[in-house]
């Protein structure tokens, strides 16, 4: 099954209205701080949070939504599977939780109360619910992690199932339900995230959201919704812009899990998550509409086996079957490289074994909060291995060499300025007199140097747009702030306010880079950020023209007009003013990142007279 556009329409408009759940689960961590019902966040010590007296392991918000949700919790067997059946899981449902394993539960006896939990339906087309269960079979034959759990998860539900208390359905004592269920909650769930920017649980939706596939170069987005509180964020779209389509014999299936009867069931969840699809493209009438299930910045073969890892498909979209390859994964895998260096000094176990370091690295950061010891591990891996700048001779007697648009790179760059942020931020929330002062200032310039080389290490991977920061001049007052009131922007409006932004993004960072860069070993060896021309013409095709490059040259940052301080605080400006317009396109202009994009901006503003914002 598929999901076609009904009408053509613009980029940032929405799709659907706000569909409700079929099933959800908070993630362990969460059971006790947020409510199971509506996973709003519990206020601490108040009377009004109510749990369940049964098995103390759920708490909801307010008596409604206890009305509403304790039938499932404990008729679907979730209860009991608290009291009775957790203490037998394995380490591995102990230690990477249940929600999976309790949606299923909630899933298959909503599905059951209305008849939709067929054998039929099951045997002949592997769904349930009208929800894709396929690729079952190669995970339990290829015997992993992932068989391992579906086929303990399984014998968990129907145990918890089978003590749960009053109940009419009846279910069947084989296992095959529950694990075709549980397979359809791993493989059809979505990581629910609000707006605290974590992956609170999971949901999992009827075929109204389950039947829009993944692509690699989507042209939609989804945005999630709490009732009633977030009325804003709802979309009152009442009549959806997309239709269901099927390819060859998946046609009976429209039929058989008949679409409009799965679509007008009464609304299980009365809160919970509800989601919403958006498109960030202009789509064609009749035009697939897909959206992504994966991390898209990485190379094909890590987005392959992503997809295999977890949903048992191989993917068939427009970018991993382009030929030649996209400039953006030629860049992922850093084919660029060789330009530069003799072929033999980086080999793909080099950039395995680089690449496990960092995976390290990043891992001890967020499960042990050691920002200062990921910082120091990927910066001296870095220094020690970027090919930057340096003489060829240089190159012949070094290990490993890493060009700095590989993807190793991108993630470096990313976990240090995440890293960089987090020290700075835990500077803040102590006392700030003295050095502290100082190290707070070179954690935040530090975070910045990082953020920005990963804004040009993106720019160059558009080498299809060509000319891409030429041109239009970019002025503050003009910026996409009026854009970003509407709901549906245009594309030409699009590209060229990326085009206006990029333009003033790479003029100021030439003129600030060599200050936010100093003291970073690994980045000062990058003296222009912006001049990616020694990828050679073959790859690379210049973001600036000649002139262009020559006229930023011809300031240097002594002579620039504006001191350091100024342009930093300008690129700030820019970066959360873009940052709030494309916000809006993929999620609108009611989230909660626009909001708080639009709050630092205030904030801003009020520190300068005149305004900075006119
Ligand atoms: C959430 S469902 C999407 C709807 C699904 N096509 C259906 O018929 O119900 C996910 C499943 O769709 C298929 N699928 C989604 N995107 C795909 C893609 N890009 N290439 C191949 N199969 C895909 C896979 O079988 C995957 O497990």
């Amino acid at each position: 099954m598929e999901m076609r556009a009904r009408e053509s329409v613009n980029m940032s408009e929405d799709l659907t209205g706000a569909i409700a759940p079929y099933a959800t689960a908070l993630h362990d961590m969460f059971l006790h701080s947020h409510c199971s019902s509506c996973f709003s966040k519990l206020p601490p010590q108040s009377t009004c949070v109510i749990s369940c007296t049964m098995c103390c392991s759920v708490r909801y918000c307010c008596s409604e939504c206890l009305t509403s949700d304790l039938v499932v919790h404990s008729s679907s067997g979730e209860c009991c599977f608290f009291v009775e059946h957790l203490k037998g899981a394995s380490p591995s449902y102990v230690i990477e939780g249940t929600s999976d394993l309790r949606a299923a539960l909630r899933l298959l006896y909503v599905l059951e109360m209305q008849g939709l939990a067929s054998f039929d339906s099951i045997n002949h087309y592997s769904r349930i619910g009208g929800l894709s269960a396929s690729g079952i079979e190669e995970a339990l034959e290829e015997g992993e992690d992932i068989a391992e759990r579906i086929l303990e998860g399984s014998l968990l539900m129907s145990s918890a199932r089978k003590s749960r208390a009053q109940t009419n359905v009846s279910f069947s004592d084989v296992l095959k339900v529950e694990r075709m269920t549980l397979w359809a909650v791993i493989t059809n769930s979505v990581e629910v995230q609000l707006s605290e920017g974590l992956a609170m649980g999971i949901s999992v939706y009827g075929p109204s959201f389950s039947w829009f596939n993944h692509s690699c170069f989507p042209n939609a987005s989804y945005r999630f919704v709490l009732t009633p509180n977030d009325e804003d964020c709802i979309s009152h779209k009442s009549k959806s812009s997309v239709v269901p389509a099927s390819k060859g014999v998946a046609a009976d299936v429209v039929k058989g899990a008949n679409y409009h009867f799965l679509n007008s069931f009464p609304a299980i969840c009365k809160y919970g998550p509800r989601v919403v699809v958006r498109c960030t493209k202009p789509i064609n009438k009749g035009d697939e509409v897909c959206i992504t299930y994966i991390d898209l910045l990485q190379t094909k073969e890590a987005r392959q086996s992503d997809l295999w890892l977890k949903y048992k498909f191989i993917c068939s979209c427009s970018r991993c079957v382009a030929s030649p390859e996209p400039y953006l994964d030629l860049i992922l895998n850093g084919h660029a490289r060789d330009l530069t260096k003799p072929e033999d000094e980086v080999t793909a176990p080099t950039i395995e074994d680089l690449d496990d370091a960092l995976q390290q690295a990043i891992s001890e950061y967020s499960s042990g909060d050691d920002a200062k010891a990921c910082c120091d591990i990927i910066e001296s891996m870095l220094s020690e291995n970027l090919m930057r700048d340096l003489p060829k001779g240089e190159l012949l007697g070094t290990k490993h060499i890493l060009h700095p648009l590989h993807r190793v790179c991108f993630t470096a760059y990313m976990a240090l300025a995440s890293a960089y942020r987090f020290r700075a931020l835990s500077l803040k929330t102590g006392s700030l007199h003295g050095e502290k002062n100082d190290d707070l200032f070179r954690m935040a310039k530090a975070a910045a140097a990082y953020s920005l080389s990963l804004f040009f290490l993106v720019e160059s991977m558009k080498g299809d747009t060509g000319q891409y920061l030429s041109e239009a001049k970019f002025t503050f007052p003009s910026c996409p702030e009026g854009f970003a009131k509407h709901d549906s922007v245009k594309y030409n409006d699009f590209r060229s306010t990326c085009e206006r932004f990029g333009k003033q993004m790479s003029s100021l960072s030439f003129h600030c880079w060599s200050f936010l860069a100093q003291g970073l070993p690994c980045l000062e060896q990058i003296k222009n950020p912006i001049d990616f021309s020694w990828l050679g013409t073959a790859i690379f095709r210049s973001p600036l023209s000649e002139d262009d490059y020559a006229n930023l040259s011809a300031h240097n940052p002594t002579s620039f007009a504006m001191a350091p301080k100024e342009c930093i605080l300008s690129l700030a400006i820019y970066c959360i003013t873009y940052c709030k317009y494309l916000t809006s396109i993929c999620y609108g202009p009611q989230h909660y990142l626009a909001d708080r994009a639009k709050d630092i901006l205030e904030g801003i503003n009020i520190l300068y007279d005149p305004p900075l914002l006119a």
